[in-house]
């Protein structure tokens, strides 16, 4: 058995990026940038109002007054300068007219006719907002996997299209002879197939396209019929038959069909029985079949391995807390414990759930973290700082 680590290389090493392609913003949510984009504005392009108010030639205290001689709007700006003792009326984003030091807010003004009366201090550069405060001309945003907030900064910086990686295709294979799809009725020696469905969205969630196939049932012809159908994916990942039983068909079947092993079973719990490698020129990796163990290492290798297609950095994020309770010796493999993360006392605190069983959805959802008890790793203490990783 080889470690997690290890285990984890390999699996990168099956992968390579995807080509690229252009996308208009508006479908480029949850898409990676293939590179840098480069602002075609300064924002704002010039030094705008932030309030609605009036803009002032000079600073000034309370009780002093000013000459109304015109106004400005967002997208109407006043076309002549000002001179110390006018005034114009203007409004949030409004360009500020030449001349104007402050501007005050309409609250802060006595108005009759063209004559205004400050009601308090208007310092130089209030309510102003500088020339390219927020970017400029030519400055650039990163590659990074897009979100919301990232197309409003690009659609202002005015890139209407952006050059993406092209979605990695994961075909979803899931076998057993034992699985029907969710609203279909069970056998009484049937379950319903749960762990492709979370599988799947964390495909869609990491940038890529999930392609959830066929249910293969035990036999090599079922699933070499359903590898055939994986024809023109990025990576495979199928799901369950990946142990030492009977009827754990997968490996043979992927050795048939030429196989190139990267390697079969880790140093890991859940997961134990992983299995990677290349089959039909394509990454494959094999998942153990109950649903937790498919689960958790869907978030450390099938999603690492996403990332690297995407050309983002595919290591998961481990982060440290405390440990909310005595944890006994771990055992000879790593083990992902299923935890509950919370703040206690201001410090961040990891629990690990009682019950550990890799077939136990229900402790799943109510775990936001994996707790890592290395191979080998004596007794801890609460209070002890751990690693964990969120999920
Ligand atoms: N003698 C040994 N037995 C087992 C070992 C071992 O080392 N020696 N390893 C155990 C470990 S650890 C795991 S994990 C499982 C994994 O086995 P497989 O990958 O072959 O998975 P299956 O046998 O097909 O299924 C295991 C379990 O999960 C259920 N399952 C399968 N697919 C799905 C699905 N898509 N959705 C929901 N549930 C699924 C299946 O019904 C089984 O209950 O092997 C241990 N055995
Ligand atoms: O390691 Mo298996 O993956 O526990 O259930």
């Amino acid at each position: 058995m080889i470690s997690v680590a290890d285990a984890l290389a390999r699996c990168l090493a099956l992968v390579q990026q995807t080509t690229t392609e252009t996308v208009p913003l508006r479908r480029a949510n949850n898409r990676v940038m293939a590179s840098a984009a480069v602002s075609q504005m300064t924002q704002p392009p010039f030094a705008a109002s932030a309030m609605d108010g009036y803009a002032l030639g000079r600073s000034a205290g309370p009780g002093e007054t000013f000459t109304v001689i015109g106004e400005a709007g967002a997208g109407h700006g006043f076309a002549g300068a000002i001179q110390a003792d006018q005034a114009i009326r203007i409004f949030t984003g409004a360009p500020l007219p030449e001349g104007a030091a402050s501007i005050a807010i309409q609250e802060d003004i006595r108005r009759d006719g063209d004559q205004i009366t400050l009601t308090t201090t208007a310092k130089p550069g209030d309510n102003i907002r500088p020339r390219g405060q927020d970017f400029t001309f030519g400055q650039a945003l990163s590659p990074r996997l897009l979100r919301p907030n990232d197309l409003a900064l690009l659609a202002a910086m005015n890139v209407p299209e952006i050059s993406v990686r092209r979605r990695p295709i994961v075909a979803l294979m899931a076998s057993g002879d034992e699985l029907v799809m969710p609203g279909e009725t069970a056998a009484p020696d049937q379950i319903i197939a749960s762990n492709t469905f979370a599988l799947a969205a964390m495909v869609e969630a990491a940038g890529g396209e999930a392609r959830m196939l066929p249910i293969a049932r035990d036999s090599e012809a079922s699933l070499r019929t359903v590898f055939a159908l994986t024809e023109g994916c990025d990576l495979i990942v199928t799901v369950g038959g990946a142990s030492v039983g009977d009827h754990d068909l997968v490996g043979k079947v992927a050795a048939d069909l030429g196989l190139e092993r990267a390697f079969w079973q880790i140093a890991m719990r859940p997961g134990k029985p992983l299995m990677a490698g290349k089959v039909l020129g394509i990454p494959m990796l094999g998942l153990p079949g109950n649903p937790v163990s498919a689960i958790v290492c869907g978030h450390l290798f099938m999603v690492p391995m996403l990332k690297a297609m995407l050309g983002l950095a595919p290591e998961p994020q481990v982060l440290t807390a405390r440990l909310g309770s005595d944890q006994p010796a771990n055992g000879p493999r790593d083990h992902y414990m299923r935890a509950r993360l919370s703040i206690e006392a201001g410090q961040p605190t990891i629990t690990a759930f009682a019950r550990q069983d890799s077939a136990l959805l229900t402790i799943l959802t109510e775990a936001n973290a994996l707790l890592i008890r290395p191979l080998g790793d004596g007794p801890r203490s609460a209070g002890e700082v751990v690693n964990y990783i969120p999920i």
